[in-house]
């Protein structure tokens, strides 16, 4: 029998990344010379990948561009992110301690983020947490990302795990639908980047703080499957 897996998204769930994705992404759109987009938008913006975090704010400045300046911007944005890397990311209080806990219970830990694969896994490298991981995968991992079920399910035979036995923790609409969509339980936290209050996304659980994620709530979720 596999080992049972916990899922994590990383932005704005594992890992507080906002203000540096907002340096990175203001630095970008100022070579547009577009004015700066604001922590207040970082709901809306962070989400779905970089590619899209950059178009939404040049929707917001109501600057369309052509596929290839895009593309320009998109390479603008991932050097200079990558260079800032690790910045001010951090994790998350009581995530770490949570993450122990799971352990020495018997846990696999994996991540399953939208944001691009070599960016997730230099990341954790840099702030010491890859090899607490069985597996991470980006938004560009496979031919799909969250909210569809191929990405969950890609992660989770990656780690090495069974679906029946996999629970999936995040902040936004995609991973709560990934998670539905593959058929695990989700756990919702309230303090990420979610333009919608967690409450209405209707997730298995909502824990206000990493305190309250034990083997025991995550077992209780594996049960009533
Ligand atoms: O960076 C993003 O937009 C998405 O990242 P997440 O899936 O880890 O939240
Ligand atoms: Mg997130």
């Amino acid at each position: 029998m596999s080992q049972p897996l916990v899922i994590f998204d990383l932005d704005g769930t594992l890992l507080h990344t906002a203000p540096d994705l907002l340096d990175s992404l203001n630095h970008t759109i100022s070579s547009m010379e577009l004015a700066p987009v604001t922590f207040d938008d970082i709901t809306y913006l962070v989400g779905s990948g970089a590619r899209v975090m950059i178009d939404k704010a040049l929707q917001l400045r109501n600057n369309p561009v052509s596929a290839e300046e895009f593309e320009a911007l998109f390479a603008l944005f991932l050097t200079h992110y990558s260079a800032s890397m690790p910045g001010r990311s951090e994790p998350y209080p009581g995530v770490l301690d949570a993450m122990a806990r799971l352990e020495d219970a018997g846990y696999a830990l994996a991540v399953c983020t939208n944001k691009t694969e070599i960016m997730a896994h230099r990341l954790l490298e840099l702030t010491g947490l890859m090899p607490r991981f069985k597996a991470v995968t980006g938004g560009d991992t496979f031919a799909v990302r969250k909210p569809d079920a191929g990405h969950i399910h890609g992660t989770i035979d990656m780690a090495g795990a069974h679906p029946s036995l996999a629970v999936m923790i995040g902040d936004s609409v995609n991973d709560v639908q990934a998670a539905a969509n593959a058929g695990i339980p989700s756990i919702g936290i309230p303090f990420g980047y979610s333009d919608t209050a967690m409450e209405n996304l209707g997730p298995d659980e909502i824990i206000g703080h990493y305190n309250e994620l034990t083997p025991e709530l995550v077992g209780r979720l594996l049960e009533r499957v």
